[in-house]
């Protein structure tokens, strides 16, 4: 039997669902470049709820973006604000990361010059954000701008802690994303799990919870399938994103993001995984569909 009737044969059992989508040696392994994937909302096992990070794709606009999504089982858009949530709901799509309140990656919580208009954007979004329906804000730490640790979570429970029975009333959680400090983001406080552990400990509410960015983590500490385990219960949110470059999760990068996902799925997580890669194939939509098949286990 040849290489390629083999996988022909795997390819149409896959599209007959008598083979898995996922597995570590699968999909991304027997799709070529020139073969298009075929995928489709109905044929996902439905372990993993899928979104997309809205800025990624910013070639195409919000509503683009919602069909082209929608038709691979795409269920929410990560990081949009109320201005596209009304595009959102038209196509029955959640937005699942929302953002808006924040006032950029590098002026967080763990400063106290930047809390009276922090406190102000977030006491005026929370509100929208349970309106709408939706779960979950995103915050950040800011630069640490010589802070200690402890400063950094002093200042950030500060904060945060005013914010949090507003949160809680709603019914929204405040996420704060890790970002890696050593290539993309230099400075940047939250940027190790230990760090975004600790600080959620200190603020003690199920509404405040983390990012874990598995791009940006991979980058800052690996160990990345244990050191889920180990705090997933901090976690109300993943993204992925190719290493090294940030660009298609496939076979061109280190990670193996099929068993992230089952890592992930066995931890009983029940939010969403966005997918957050700058595509660097020419056709984006066939790179998110092959990444939504990676990591539909
Ligand atoms: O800007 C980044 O690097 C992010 O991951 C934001 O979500």
């Amino acid at each position: 039997m040849s290489a390629s009737f083999d996988r022909r044969t795997a390819i149409k059992g896959i599209l007959a669902g008598t083979v898995t989508l996922g597995i570590p040696t699968g999909l991304s392994a027997l799709v070529t470049p020139n073969e298009e994937l075929k995928l489709d909302s109905n044929m996902l096992k439905g372990r993993i709820n899928h979104s997309v990070a809205r800025w990624c794709f910013s070639d195409f606009d919000v509503e683009t973006l919602c069909v082209e999504a929608k038709k691979i089982g795409i269920t929410g858009i990560d990081l949009v604000g109320p201005k596209d949530w009304p595009i959102l709901k038209k196509h029955n799509l959640v937005s699942t990361m929302c953002n808006g309140a924040e006032l950029n990656l590098v002026d967080g919580f763990n400063d106290l010059k930047f809390h009276e208009q922090l406190i102000k954007n977030y006491t005026e979004m929370i509100p929208l954000v349970a309106e709408a329906g939706y779960k979950n804000l995103i915050c950040f730490s800011g630069n640490r701008r010589g802070k200690t640790d402890e400063e950094g979570w002093n200042n950030c429970v500060m904060g945060l802690k005013k914010l949090i029975p507003l949160a809680e009333k709603h019914k929204v959680t405040l996420v704060m994303e890790l970002l890696n400090s050593k290539i993309d983001h230099k400075d940047y406080q939250c940027d190790k799990t230990y760090w975004g552990v600790e600080l959620a400990k200190r603020i003690n509410s199920e509404n405040f919870k983390l990012l874990y960015d598995i791009y940006h983590m991979q980058i800052d500490e690996g160990d990345v399938i244990r050191t889920i385990r180990e705090n997933h219960k901090y976690i109300a949110h993943y993204h992925t994103g190719g290493v090294p470059g940030r660009n298609e999760i496939d076979e061109s990068q280190e990670l193996n993001y099929s068993t992230i996902m089952k890592a992930i799925g066995d931890t009983g997580f029940t939010g969403f995984v966005g997918q957050e890669f700058i595509p660097k194939q020419k056709d984006k939509i066939a790179s998110l569909k092959k990444a939504i098949a990676i990591c539909d286990i």
